[in-house]
């Protein structure tokens, strides 16, 4: 089966490629890319006005699946990541019980498969039980197809731990992914430590409880030789550690959450739960060297830190209620809303940040727009007005606190191995 896409505008920053182009499709590959390409035995589709861009990557998702199904699913999740106009995700092993080995690796890749969306890509615990003792099996879950090995949600507190798993995901080629926060420092913190949680009155989490572990995993990395990939980065410490690390040639990379770049502890107030997310949201000078971050490379990924709950988890007293935004409905609408259309960051670099970045961290397929690449593609209306309404969420997570807000630019199709998986118009 052939797909001519025809006439949007083709960018692929990885490549330099942005024009007026077609794209010839056959079966789940990319076979051309050109100017006005004829294929008499191909299915015409007019994307004209519309951006084309390699596939949306979002490598720090939660899908619940197993054990906590009445938040989300992967059959939920992988719909909203379609609608999303990703086509890849990565999913945090925080399921009930944890993913910390082969079969539940496998069991994740089979059921993606079979729902038959967006690409999943399991991710497994560095620990077993996500308890921060002992090794999981990491070897195993590689071989099932585990890309990253993280205890998201908990910080792996022990160093010599941590080391050690930087040293065996490492043999494996796998990144370690960690959750950075210092439980000593955070305990019983439910916001930002500062202005506000002293005017409400609510306990806070030290920017410090960040940093200590991003420094002491940068210090790790460098020793081991191995990559850690510092997950939802959300103060500017941590931004001047990883830049400083960078700079030195340690192998570390970095991912930054849409609600870190346009909110601040001010969206706290009021006690709204749907501001209640780990790490918390900071202050404007954070948000400032996040973006800085990003501009200068520090920042190498825009992830949604998808944390889908319920509305029972979130409609009760703030120091009760579950961290976490649902995000993949509104990650690159929000992107592309105050971040490129306030003129922060370019196109191209949201481009990078949101596909071939991910896709070389994780070193999955992905990423470019190229003859023989995987057809996985996202089309995106930079000019559709709309406005976030979590009840039309594709995802069981109805937990946003941007309900309202309106946006400007929305992924309208996405296409996965060369099938449409998302789309607001039919062809
Ligand atoms: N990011 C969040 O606020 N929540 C995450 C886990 C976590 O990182 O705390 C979740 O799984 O709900």
């Amino acid at each position: 089966m052939k797909v001519l896409l025809k006439g949007a505008r083709v960018l692929d920053p990885s490549r330099g490629l942005d024009g007026i182009l077609d794209v010839l499709i056959d079966g789940e590959r990319i076979t051309l890319i050109g100017e006005d390409i004829k294929a008499e035995d191909a299915k015409v589709i007019d994307l004209s006005g519309l951006l084309v861009v390699p596939g949306l990557v979002d490598m720090h998702v939660h899908l619940r699946d197993p054990g906590l199904e009445y938040k989300e699913d992967i059959e939920s999740g992988a719909k909203s990541a379609a609608a999303g106009g990703f086509t890849a995700i990565a999913c945090m092993p925080n399921t009930v019980p944890p993913v910390d080995n082969a079969a539940m690796v496998s069991y994740i890749a089979s059921k993606a498969e079979r729902v038959g969306l967006s690409r999943v890509f399991p991710i497994g615990c560095i620990s077993k039980g996500r308890e921060g003792r002992e090794l999981a099996e990491m070897g195993e879950m590689a071989m099932a197809g585990a890309v990253a090995f993280s205890d998201d949600g908990n910080c792996v507190s022990d160093a010599s731990l941590m080391r050690r798993a930087l040293m065996y995901a490492g043999d494996f080629g796998k990144v370690v992914i960690d959750h950075c926060e210092d439980p000593t420092l955070s305990a019983g913190g439910v916001m930002n430590e500062g202005y506000v949680s002293t005017l409400l009155g609510l306990p806070g989490i030290p920017r410090s409880a960040e940093e200590v572990m991003v420094a002491r995993d940068v210090i790790l990395a460098k020793e081991t030789g191995a990559p850690v990939h510092i997950a939802h980065v959300s103060t500017k410490g941590s931004v001047e550690i990883i830049r400083r690390a960078k700079a030195e040639g340690i192998p570390v990379t970095c991912e930054v959450a849409p609600h870190h770049l346009v909110l601040t502890e001010d969206a706290v107030m009021g006690y709204n739960t749907n501001a209640k997310v780990n790490p918390p949201l900071r202050t404007e000078e954070d948000v400032e060297a996040l973006i800085e971050g990003l501009k200068d490379g520090t920042i190498d990924a825009i992830v949604s830190d998808h944390a889908p709950h319920s509305m029972d988890e979130k409609d009760v007293e703030f120091d009760k209620a579950a961290f976490g935004i649902s995000g993949l409905e509104t990650s690159l609408g929000l992107v592309l809303t105050f971040l490129v259309g306030a003129g922060k960051l370019s196109l191209e670099e949201v481009v990078e940040k949101m596909s071939a970045n991910p896709a070389r961290i994780l070193k999955i397929e992905g990423g470019a727009l190229k003859e023989g690449a995987l057809a996985d593609i996202t089309v995106i209306d930079l000019k559709k007005k709309w406005a976030v309404e979590s009840a039309k969420f594709f995802s069981k997570g109805k937990n946003t606190p941007f309900e309202g807000w309106e946006l400007k630019g929305k992924a309208v199709m996405t296409m996965v191995g060369g099938r449409i998986v998302y789309s607001e118009k039919q062809y």
